[in-house]
This record gives C-alpha cells, structure tokens and sequence, in this order.
C-alpha cells in the first residue's frame, strides 16, 4: 500500500522520468505539441496510477539548449539560464496536461519563480509525492553547466528514487549515436561502468556516475509509442535496462 492508499502494481515503488523536451514537440520543429504533450501526460497519469510515486524532470530541448546559445556567441552561464526557463515552460505545459487527465500534479522549480511555480525543496517534493501527486521538476539542477539528465540523476539519489526512467527519441542505449550511425547495435543490457567506459552518450556521464554511486538502475526507452512509460515499468517493449 503507498502513503496515498493506492495499492502497488508494480515493482517500483518511486521513479524519476527524464522527460526530453524534444519529446514534447512530437513531429513539430521546435515547442509544444498538445497532442503529444496530452498523449505523455496520459502516460504518466498511468504510470501513478500503478500505485508508483512519480516524479519527472522535464527537458527544454525543444525550445532552447545552453550549448547551442553558447555557440551563437551567448556567455554560457546565461544560455544556460535561457535553456533551466524553458524547462519551466515545459514542465508547466506538462503539469496543466497531467491535471486535465484527472491526476493531481505539482510543478516544483529549481529556479524559484514564486508567481508561477513553487521551489523546489526536496521535503516539498517527498510531500507531494506521499500525496499521489505527480511531481514536476522543472529548472534542471538550478545550475548552469549542467543538463536535466544530470537533474535526474540528481533527484533521483536525493528523493531515493529506485528507477530513473529516461524517455528519448530512440528505443534504448546503441554503441553509438543510431541517428547518426545507422549500424550502431541497441544493449539490452549494460553497467554503469561499461556506458561511461564506452561514453555512450545517450546520458551525460556525470548522470551515469551519479546514477552508479547511488546504485541506481536506469531504463532508456523511447517515449514515442502511447503507453511506453508503463510497458517500460512493467520490463514490456524494447530498453535498455543499465544496472551496477
Ligand atoms: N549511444 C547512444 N545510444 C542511444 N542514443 C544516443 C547515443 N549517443 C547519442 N544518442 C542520442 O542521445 C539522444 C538522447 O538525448 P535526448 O534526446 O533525450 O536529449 P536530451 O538532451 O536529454 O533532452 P532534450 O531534448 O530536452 O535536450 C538520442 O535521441 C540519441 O540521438
Ligand atoms: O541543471 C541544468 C539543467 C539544464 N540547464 C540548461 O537547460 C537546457 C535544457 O536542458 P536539457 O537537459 O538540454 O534538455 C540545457 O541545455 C542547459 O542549457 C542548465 O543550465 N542546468
């Protein structure tokens, strides 16, 4: 039984969802596909209702990337800061979606935006998700320099997450980059160790370092199929599955 008086239906108990944000724009060029973003949020209402507490850590991809604002002659520090506001963006968008299937959501930000959010704090985040509600990270670590994989990874170790689940564009870790090679071979199993050692770079590796020293396992799936999160929760479809 959880703290909400749900029944558990899974073997997981509590998990944190990298959500891309390049997950959110479906077949658009850049931002926000209310189909799809809906479809995701159906997904996770789902996940929560197997009885698992859930929290996801919401990308900005689709809107902005640090690196790419540094490229274009921004100092990184502040694209960096443009890049955590898009995840806000999204993670709001998501939080709105979630609600409207009927399941109770919380946007906790890392970058305090008090008219629109709340702060992250990890107690506020554990009381949401005692509740049943689905906690939305948004704003990445709250530091630039980072990523909201490593956000994940993060969250996942402090909030005691026993699954990080990585929802991407492709079906699973490959020895390499499959939209760039198409003869890169997918893992159905791998460690922590052998992705940083063969710097798999569908995580950074500051996320699998972080993930192993806290002994927590990851699944990578794509999140491109309705139903995926679940059928990913119940070991169903095609992952990888990274454990130490
Ligand atoms: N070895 C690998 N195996 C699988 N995917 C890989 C690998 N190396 C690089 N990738 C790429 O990593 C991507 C996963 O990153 P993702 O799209 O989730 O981006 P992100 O930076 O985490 O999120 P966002 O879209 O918000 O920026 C895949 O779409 C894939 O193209
Ligand atoms: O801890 C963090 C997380 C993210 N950022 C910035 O946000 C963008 C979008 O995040 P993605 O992980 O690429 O989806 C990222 O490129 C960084 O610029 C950050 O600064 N700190």
């Amino acid at each position: 039984m959880t703290d909400s008086g749900q029944m558990r239906r899974s073997r997981w108990r509590r998990i944190v969802v990298k959500l891309s944000g390049e997950a959110l724009m479906g077949e658009l060029s850049h931002g926000l596909d209310a189909p799809t973003v809906t479809r995701i949020a159906a997904d996770l209402t789902n996940a929560a209702a197997l009885g698992v507490e859930v929290a996801v850590v919401v990308g900005g991809g689709n809107f902005f990337r640090g690196i790419a604002g540094a490229d274009k002659g921004i100092e990184r520090a502040r694209a960096d800061s443009i890049g955590m506001l898009a995840t806000v963006m999204n993670a709001l968008a998501l939080e709105y979606a979630i609600e409207k299937q009927g399941q109770t959501a919380r946007t906790l930000s890392a970058v305090p935006m008090p008219s629109l959010c709340e702060a992250y704090s990890r107690q506020a985040a554990l009381h949401h998700l005692g509740k049943g509600r689905i906690a939305v990270l948004a704003g990445g670590t709250g530091n630039p320099f980072f990523t909201t994989d490593t956000g994940a990874a993060l969250r996942g170790a402090e909030l005691s997450c026993d699954l990080i689940m990585k929802a991407t564009q492709v079906d699973g870790v490959y020895s390499a980059d499959p939209k760039l090679d198409p003869t890169a071979t997918r893992y159905e199993k791998l460690t922590h160790d052998e992705a940083i050692a063969k710097n798999l770079a569908v995580m950074d590796t500051a996320a699998f370092a972080l993930a192993r020293e806290n002994r927590i396992p990851i699944i990578v799936f794509s999140i491109r199929q309705p139903g995926a999160i679940s059928a990913a929760l119940e070991g169903k479809g095609k992952a990888t599955f990274v454990s130490p």
